[in-house]
């Protein structure tokens, strides 16, 4: 079915479309520390317990607490210092009534100690540490200052769950729990494709009825922070034929994911449209959005989706948020799959088209709690510089067509 028969679709519906279209992708096991921003197809389960051993939480000295309750700086308590602890030593010295062993922040805790004493709470401080120790302070209660075994984690515990994203956070929670291999889902293979006659290569000199293709570089970036894989940056003329050959030669890379800009509306020259209408696997829809009403969706029989943006470069950047960038993350399992979203007042006035969703880049002053259009010109879909400036999207409703100074807006977060 084309846009040009009318059909009409709400983003909701086309979203749902393209979601059901998805089938996740094989999951591969990897060592932890080849697992950056992968998608854990299984929780990756604690080999240990975090922390380890007990452990200082201070640089001084590992004490029986019941000898130095009384300590003072009136009446210092002097305690024989007969071991010293230094980072990653194993020794558990034994201490008798009266004895300390001199520890570091992180070394295991003699089992005979139940608290540390900092070097602050002694006399002779770090200078004079090793052979007595005078206690100027008891310390809190039994148990201060040690760092408990299993306190954050126990062995067999789920450190990062199915679906969740290795971030530098929690690939270093599941390091620091002896992980070391993980069950992870293979990243997206993604081909990016301009079309345009009107596009310079880069370098060319600009002129009259050419520009820059700024629709290659946005898509590039925004599929690598959507975790993809980019296996082929191509553009290609105005002409369907040059879209079929690209197609081959994605597929060709592996390609999960070919997405097109431009050629998909109602001119005389539209390459994606041209290759793929009729065909029964692309499908051209209209969608109740501004920028982004024309799109294109299909599956091909090589399982390749296929995804047909409108070439204006902020309709790319909008159609990316709302479509493509759910299904890259869907296709690696992820939990969360959109961005987050939240109601922000509106700090100036601007007019929204008539019956169609409006996604307005804009700034955002997260302080405030209000939002702004990012471009002096409004919406429109091909102010390319202003895209710059965006932090956000405002999303208005197809129903309004005007936002006034302090009215909430929806507010999707970007980047
Ligand atoms: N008669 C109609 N005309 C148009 C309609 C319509 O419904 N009826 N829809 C308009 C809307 S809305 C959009 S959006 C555009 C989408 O057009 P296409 O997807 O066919 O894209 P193009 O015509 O190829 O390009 C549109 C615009 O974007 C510029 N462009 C394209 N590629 C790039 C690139 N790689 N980098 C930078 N800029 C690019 C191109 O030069 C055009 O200015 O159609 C409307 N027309
Ligand atoms: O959909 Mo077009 O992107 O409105 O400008």
């Amino acid at each position: 079915m084309s846009a040009a028969n009318g059909l009409r679709r709400s983003v909701e519906e086309q979203l749902a479309l393209v979601l059901a279209a998805l089938r996740p992708l094989p999951t591969e096991a990897r060592a932890i520390r080849d697992a950056a921003h992968r998608t854990l197809a299984e929780p990756a389960t604690a080999a240990h317990d975090i922390p380890l051993f007990d452990n200082s939480a201070m640089d001084g000295f590992a004490v029986r607490a019941t000898d130095v309750a009384a300590a003072s700086p009136e009446n210092p308590v002097v305690l024989r210092v007969v071991a010293d602890l230094p980072a990653g030593v194993s020794d558990d010295p034994a201490l008798a009534a009266g004895e300390a062993a001199r520890i570091m922040t992180g070394s295991p805790t003699p089992t005979d100690a139940d608290a540390i004493v900092p070097f602050e709470d002694t006399a002779g401080g770090l200078a004079d540490s090793l052979g007595e120790v005078r206690v100027l302070h008891a310390p809190a209660k039994p148990g201060a200052f040690v760092r408990r075994r299993g306190a954050d984690l126990h062995a067999g515990d789920a450190v990062v769950l199915a679906g969740e994203r290795l971030g530098a956070f929690q690939l270093s929670a599941a390091v620091a729990a002896g992980v070391e291999t993980v069950t992870v889902t293979r990243a997206p293979r993604v081909a990016v494709v301009s079309t345009g006659s009107e596009l310079l290569e880069p370098g060319e000199a600009a002129q009259r009825g050419r520009i820059p293709d700024s629709n290659g570089p946005l898509l590039e970036l925004l599929v690598a922070d959507a975790d993809a894989e980019v296996v082929l940056v191509a553009r290609v003329a105005d002409d369907a034929d040059a879209v079929r050959a690209v197609t081959e030669t994605a597929v060709e890379r592996g390609a999960d994911v070919i997405v097109f800009t431009g050629g998909v509306s109602a001119g005389a020259y539209e390459p994606v449209r041209g290759a793929f209408d009729g065909r029964g696997e692309v499908e051209f829809a209209s969608v109740a959005m501004q920028p982004g009403k024309p799109q294109a969706f299909g599956v091909l029989d090589t399982g390749t989706l296929v995804f047909g943006l409108p070439g204006n470069p902020v309709s790319v950047a909008v159609s990316f948020e709302v479509f493509v960038r759910p299904a890259l993350l869907a296709l690696q399992g992820r939990s969360e799959i959109h961005r987050p979203r939240a109601p922000f007042t509106a700090d100036a006035a601007w007019t929204t088209p008539p019956g169609r969703r409006q996604y307005l880049p804009a700034v955002v002053d997260l302080a405030r709690r209000t939002v702004r259009p990012a471009t002096a010109g409004g919406s429109g879909s091909h102010l390319a510089g202003g895209l710059a400036r965006a932090q956000a999207f405002a999303i208005v409703p197809a129903e309004i067509d005007a936002v006034a100074e302090g009215d909430v807006i929806d507010v999707m977060l970007v980047g």
